[in-house]
């Protein structure tokens, strides 16, 4: 059967060739906080439409078509099911949002959609290599399993450039733009100044430029019928679109049962559902329903806690830190529990925020064989290690990073021949290795800080006056994840700076003689 299929035009679909890499040095920070010092960033952002105006002040992106169907009715005409209270509105800062007309009681459906409405990639969950989506499976499968959400997408731009799709009324609901960093210029990628998120950024820069020659070298050699854009280009930007169309709205599912009784992870979208907006608290959650037979599932959105009359349906996205939700979703979460920075564990670094903390030849550098033994416990030493540690978050001070502070300034390795690795990894009141170890190892974590924080080239207040200025959205947005990051190391310095008071109050002084 010949598809017929709908132009891939406006947003993210340009036919231009003239993808700009912008090569910039990043010459702010150290290897020791760094995975690359001098990272080469690709940006898309010469492949952003003109129309578009995404960002995270206030300004919505458009959707892809100016007049969309009604989502709602759509899905209710399609055998789903969605409570006379559920309404879409713009919220102020979010975009589209789901609300609630009326109050609801704990527990009450929302919304219920059958199986066939979700949008997802059977044909890839089956590793098949029939019919027409041969070709989108082969292309699928050549995308890395970390990059999961440009599977899916591949899937949506075939939909989105099919005319008479099913899942057209939702597609053309879609933001026309996404706010992720991909789409950054070059200089407001170097406005993030963090290169954990740079390194990520500029990893799927990479992935979208050289995935658009493969896909065109693989397009190329198929016949009309067999292709899956209906023989149209397919170019980063609206690789891009698709991807972060995926990462910033599909759900993880609980896909079929496996022999070993686990269930397989299924990304999918899921229409209506999917207007629903970010909380750490949320009062809505997704509900799975399997039937019998384990074929057909349905998913449903109730709700968690009783909800007001024009409150907002807000879902958990998860417990990510700022990296993540920039990355996938395009927003930052001010004060986010769950961000942190993330440092390397780095012998010469850790001597250096030693001294500065006023401990006496620290031996970071050249552990004791006892000391050695510890580490790759931790798994900060020997072949298999992984020196990636991180202040912040829940837990304040990485338990491994805090145990290997502890075992390396420990004045009397008889203490470590006892250890205890979970109390050594505990930020508890309890100070495993004594007070004095304890202060030595608190006031090298906040050297560190002191470390870290001098590697950004501006300070918060240089950054807050730069958002009083007039700033695109994308600057602003690199600008207040910055800030957030500067802050967790602040917040982890306070903490640290209380529980040395502490400690120096129960420290005892040495009677002289
Ligand atoms: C699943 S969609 C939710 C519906 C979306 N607001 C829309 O207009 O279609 C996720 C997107 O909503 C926005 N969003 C959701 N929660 C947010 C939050 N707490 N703060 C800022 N933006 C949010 C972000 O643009 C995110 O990529």
């Amino acid at each position: 059967m010949l598809r017929e299929e709908r132009k891939l035009g406006r947003n993210g679909f340009i036919t231009s060739s003239h993808t700009e890499m912008a090569v910039n040095r990043w010459e702010t920070c150290s290897s020791w906080t760094m995975a690359a010092s001098k990272a080469i960033m690709a940006s898309l952002t010469h492949l952003r439409p003109l129309t578009c105006a995404a960002s995270a002040s206030g300004s919505y992106p458009s959707r892809i078509v100016p007049q969309p169907p009604d989502l709602i009715k759509w899905v209710r005409k399609e055998g789903g099911f969605v409570h006379r209270a559920v309404t879409i509105a713009q919220d102020d800062t979010k975009g589209l949002g789901l609300v609630a007309s009326e109050e609801i009681p704990r527990g009450t459906d929302l919304i219920a959609l059958p199986d066939h409405i979700p949008l997802r990639f059977r044909s890839l969950e089956l590793d098949g290599e029939n019919g027409l989506d041969s070709a989108l499976v082969n292309l699928a499968h050549r995308v890395p399993e970390e990059l999961w959400a440009m599977r899916l997408g591949l899937k949506l731009l075939q939909e989105r450039a099919e005319i008479g799709s099913f899942w057209w009324p939702y597609i053309s609901n879609l933001p026309e733009t996404y706010s992720v960093p991909i789409f950054f210029s070059g200089e407001d990628i170097k406005n993030l100044q963090y290169a954990p998120l740079l390194h990520q950024v500029n990893k799927r820069c990479r992935f979208l430029l050289d995935f658009e020659k493969e896909v065109k070298h693989f397009l190329e050699n198929l016949k009309q019928d067999d292709h899956p854009f209906g023989g149209q280009e397919v170019h980063a930007s609206s690789l891009g679109w698709a991807m972060s169309a995926v990462s910033s709205r599909a759900f993880r599912l609980y896909g079929k049962k496996l022999p070993d009784g686990n269930h397989k992870n299924i990304a999918m979208m899921l229409p209506l559902i999917d207007m629903c907006n970010h909380s750490f608290t949320p009062n809505v959650q997704i509900v799975q329903e399997q039937d019998a037979d384990n074929v057909k599932m349905q998913v449903k959105v109730v709700a968690e806690t009783e909800i007001k009359q024009d409150d907002p349906f807000l879902l958990n996205y998860g417990c990510l830190n700022n990296d993540l939700f920039l990355l996938d979703y395009g927003f930052v979460i001010p004060s986010n529990p769950y961000d942190c920075i993330e440092l390397k564990y780095d012998g010469a670094l850790l001597d250096a925020a030693s001294k500065a903390a006023g401990v006496d030849s620290p031996n970071f550098s050249a552990p004791t064989p006892l000391q050695q033994q510890i580490l790759s416990q931790l798994n900060l030493a020997g072949e298999a290690s992984d020196l990636k540690v991180s202040l912040g978050g829940r837990e304040i001070v990485d338990g491994r990073l805090l145990a290997a502070l502890r075992v390396i300034l420990a004045s009397n390795t008889e203490t470590l021949q006892n250890y205890d690795l979970n109390s050594l990894k505990s930020l508890s009141p309890e100070a495993p290795l004594g007070v004095a170890n304890e202060l030595a190892a608190s006031r090298t974590i906040i050297a560190l800080c002191v470390i870290a924080l001098g590697h950004f080239p501006t300070k918060i207040m240089e950054d807050e006056s730069l958002l009083n200025q007039r700033a695109s959205g994308s600057t602003e947005l690199a600008i207040q994840f910055r800030i957030q990051k500067k802050s967790v190391i602040i917040d982890v310095m306070r903490h640290l700076t209380r529980r040395v008071k502490l400690l120096s109050s129960k420290e005892t002084v040495p009677a002289e003689g």
